[in-house]
């Protein structure tokens, strides 16, 4: 079978835009000018192995630049033929005819033009050696078949001839005996028989005198009725069956008189010895059997091969020769299964997606029912330090700034308050521009954004910014003038450059609430819960109540103790405890749901944010959330939706490696690369930094965040890594113990981070190519907390074991739970035996008192940390 396609029908069967596999195959040096040019095999398999480098799983040889030696695709065709043996008993035999073809990638290059060279030649020999073989095999087997048909010919005309002469003998002693003729008269066997003489019988032989004449006891009465009609063999055997078709005779003969001996089969055979057609005994299909796959974005090797009816081994052998290595249970990508598929003979087709997604759809069609009141959903949106989380304390009556590392709020939360005018529940967005993509999607979420402008500052980028977002996603501010409370307070400032964003004071004759507000005194706060409460009437926001829950996620983690956390926020039904649940690519039942004071709750209503725990995983922030009827359907959607983004992470794994390569070949002309392995604490930090120092490259450097993801460094990030050559990102966590070994091994550049700035800073700085020295943190030691002792006098004493390097009291600390950052600050106490130390070495045991922290738990480390200055390199 030829396995020649066109670009066009590739493209078809991997589900590729044709231009892209142009582009591909122009890329792995196979540059083709039309979408109708053919593909051969050898340039599928190059593609493949180009695809396959690209996507990390480069094979050293090919690393070096070169190309695999040789190809070599083996064909076996199997044929089943049966042999009649000579005392007419069959036996069938399978016969396989075995194809093998060795080519050099060169082959192809030089099928278009090139010189023939020796190796060529010599290829070309040998593959004409390989077919001649081949057509001597198959004339042998030709000529053996021809002898078998021959031999079963001769057999079933001897048989036939033996089984004439019974039934004459029988027809004419059963004739005898009813007295039709005498024993020396000659039977009517030799007349032709009409073509439907049994369906007319011919009156010749009077069916009355059989039922007359017949003597009652005959048990064969029908030898009567065949003995008088015709003397042909074939009626013999039917006799009985006279209303038969021709086909069903056929058939039926063989069942009625169990293995014949020298029945239909013979018959057909030797019609076939006449033609000169067949060279079986009988007709089967001896051309392979040609099966059409449905392959969907993955799909394991064992369930490829039960699809293509083959032994799991055939397909794993296959795919060995077109150099993947994969196990039975393993999954290969839609590429990869395609091309296999082809290369065993079968055809593959895109699997069908379903339609799990309908089926959600129609449940959240189904929740709709009579809308009541929801309470608004505000966002606090503002510049960095105008007061967003002050004003959002005071209104919680929390402390919330104080924990956060560099008085940054690091990613969202929610919160909903009981106000005197009823519920407002609060997305508490962070301040930096790196945040404006989750700014931009919680923008979507609220009703109301309250912009803060602190009315010493002014406008600044960001308020800008935050007016762009609001004015795109058509939700209605309402400003906050801050810091009033401050003497060089000038709020009219804050309303006139405000218009220059089109944002007009309702003073000023527009419809913007202004309210100005200090977060520190608490001055105006009421006011603006007012505007926001009339706002929200104005908007008159509502919400099915009643059904099953639906919403988005706004935040989400992972926590050691409780698993996937996520805080969503319900748009729509009530989320109880207990439902079953799609959020994202994850899905699960409700454990639990906790509100923003970290209490239990049965259930949430529409605008309420809620902790879920009960998750398969961490979905991303911005994912919607449905609750479904049961587990299968909530299973059925995540998987489906989860290969999906497998996939795409694939198809963008591949764009960073191509790059690579394109950078390393000197396409980039200069442009350098620094790949980075980002990991953060919250889904919320690892979006925003990949796409904040994404969008720092320039002409000079590329910048690729090619693998990121929430929770501590692990080996697999470390491996990662090394093998690109990328620098891993630490934003508040830690790298593991196995983690740290593939690091020190193989070098890898790590650096940890608490603050956003410092990360984009720091990128940044190497990206615009400034050189010089650089501020970077150096953890020093590392105690692991033992014991918790509390005193009156020092609070919350740490028991520890320095681990690692030294604990010095001077300088600062964080406290790492489950390797991610819980507290920085600095130390309170150092102690060993009740003295006052000034620093404690490895393998010593010490009192440890941090300084404002009380919650340091047995199992936390302890890192002591200091800020050098080292020279910037790239
Ligand atoms: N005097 C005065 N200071 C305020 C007021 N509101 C906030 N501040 C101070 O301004 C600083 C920044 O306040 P935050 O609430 O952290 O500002 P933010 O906008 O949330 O900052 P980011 O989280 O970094 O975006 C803090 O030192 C607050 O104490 C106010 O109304 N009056």
């Amino acid at each position: 079978m030829s396995q020649q396609t066109t670009i066009r029908k590739l493209a078809a069967l991997v589900n590729t835009p044709v231009e892209k596999l142009l582009e591909q195959l122009a890329e792995a040096g196979m540059p083709f000018s039309g979408p109708d040019q053919v593909v051969t095999s050898i340039e599928k398999v190059k593609l493949l192995g180009f695809l396959k480098r690209s996507h990390g799983k480069v094979e050293a040889a090919e690393e070096a630049g070169e190309a695999p030696k040789k190809i070599t695709l083996n064909r076996s065709r199997k044929q089943e033929i049966t042999v009649g043996g000579s005392k007419g008993g069959k036996t069938t035999v399978d016969v396989v005819v075995r194809k093998k073809i060795t080519l050099s990638p060169r082959d192809a290059a030089a099928e278009k033009a090139g010189p023939v060279t020796d190796e060529r030649a010599e290829i070309l020999r040998k593959l004409e050696e390989s077919r001649q073989r081949n057509l001597d095999e198959q004339r042998r087997l030709a000529e053996t078949d021809r002898q078998r048909a021959e031999e079963q010919d001769r057999v079933r005309r001897e048989a036939e001839e033996a089984a004439r002469l019974k039934a004459e003998a029988e027809a004419r002693a059963a004739l005898e005996a009813a007295g039709v003729v005498s024993a020396d008269e000659e039977a009517p066997a030799r007349k032709p028989a009409p073509a439907h003489a049994h369906a007319h019988p011919k009156p010749a032989v009077a069916p009355r005198a059989d039922a007359t004449r017949a003597p009652a006891h005959k048990p064969r009465g029908s030898h009567v009725m065949v003995a008088g009609v015709e003397d042909d063999d074939r009626a013999s055997r039917f006799a009985g069956q006279m209303h038969l078709s021709a086909s069903d005779r056929a058939r039926r003969s063989t069942g009625a008189r169990g293995r014949p001996a020298g029945g239909n089969r013979p018959r057909r055979g030797s019609e076939q010895a006449r033609t000169g057609g067949g060279k079986h005994a009988f007709e089967r299909p001896t051309a392979p059997v040609v099966r059409e796959v449905a392959i969907g974005e993955t799909i394991t090797v064992a369930d490829l091969a039960q699809k293509l009816a083959m032994k799991g081994g055939e397909v794993v052998k296959a795919l060995f020769k077109m150099g993947v290595m994969a196990t039975i249970n393993q999954s290969i990508d839609h590429d990869t299964a395609v091309l296999v598929t082809e290369e065993l003979g079968h055809v593959a087709l895109k699997a069908d997606a379903g339609n799990v997604e309908d089926e959600l759809l129609a449940h959240v069609e189904d929740t709709q029912g009579e809308k009541v009141a929801r309470p608004p959903v505000v966002t606090i949106m503002g510049h960095v330090d105008h007061g967003k989380t002050s004003l959002l304390d005071y209104i919680r009556r929390t402390k919330v700034v104080s924990g956060e590392a560099g008085g940054i709020t690091q990613h969202i939360g929610a919160y909903h308050v009981e106000t005197d005018r009823g519920v407002i529940s609060f997305l508490d967005t962070p301040g930096h521009a790196a945040f404006s993509a989750m700014r931009a999607r919680g923008a979507k979420l609220t009703d109301i954004v309250v912009l803060v402008v602190a009315a010493d500052d002014g406008v600044k980028p960001q308020t800008k910014e935050a007016v762009q977002h609001a004015k795109a996603a058509k939700v209605p501010l309402i400003v906050a003038v801050n810091k009033i409370d401050k003497s060089d307070a000038d709020p009219l400032r804050v309303k006139n450059e405000l218009l220059a964003e089109e944002v007009v004071a309702e003073e000023f004759g527009g419809d913007t609430q202004f309210v100005e507000i200090s977060a520190k005194t608490g001055q105006g706060i009421d006011a603006l819960l007012d505007a926001i409460s009339i706002q929200a009437e104005l908007l008159e926001l509502s919400a099915v109540r009643d059904g099953r829950a639906n919403g988005v996620v706004i935040e989400s983690s992972l926590d050691k103790g409780r698993g996937p956390v996520a805080t969503v926020l319900v748009q729509s039904g009530t989320l109880k405890k207990g439902d079953y649940l799609v959020c994202g690519v994850q899905y699960g039942r409700v454990r639990a749901l906790f509100d923003e004071r970290g209490e239990q709750v049965p259930e949430a209503t529409p605008s309420i944010p809620v902790q879920v725990l009960g998750l398969s995983g961490v979905p991303d922030s911005g994912d919607d959330f449905v609750v479904v009827d049961d587990e299968r359907l909530a299973k059925d959607v995540a998987q489906q939706r989860d290969a999906k983004r497998r996939e795409s992470r694939l198809v963008a794994q591949a764009g960073n490696r191509m790059e690579d390569i394109l950078a390393q070949m000197g396409s980039g002309e200069g442009q350098q690369t620094l790949n980075l392995v980002v990991k953060a604490d919250v889904h919320g930090s690892v979006q925003a930094l990949r796409e904040a120092l994404t969008g720092l490259s320039t002409d000079a450097i590329r910048i690729n965040v090619i693998g990121s993801g929430v929770g501590g460094i692990t080996e697999s990030d470390a491996t990662l890594a090394s093998t690109s050559k990328a620098t891993i990102i630490g934003f508040n966590v830690r790298a593991d113990a196995s983690a740290r070994k593939v690091i020190e091994t193989n070098g890898v550049d790590l650096r940890y981070f608490s603050i956003i700035y410092d990360v984009i800073d720091q990128v940044k700085q190497v990206a615009s190519g400034l050189l010089g020295v650089e501020i970077r943190e150096e953890i020093i030691g590392i105690a692991e907390v033992r014991d918790v002792f509390r005193s009156s006098k020092f609070g919350a004493v740490a028991g520890c074991m320095v681990v690692e390097g030294v604990v010095k009291r001077s300088k600062p600390i964080r406290v790492l739970r489950d390797n991610t950052v819980v507290f920085e600050g600095e130390l309170e106490s150092l102690r060993r035996f009740k003295e006052n130390v000034d620093e404690v070495r490895n393998g010593t045991e010490c009192g440890i008192g941090v300084k404002a922290y009380n919650d340091v738990k047995p199992g936390d480390q302890i890192e002591c940390f200091e800020r050098i200055e080292v020279a910037r390199t790239l």
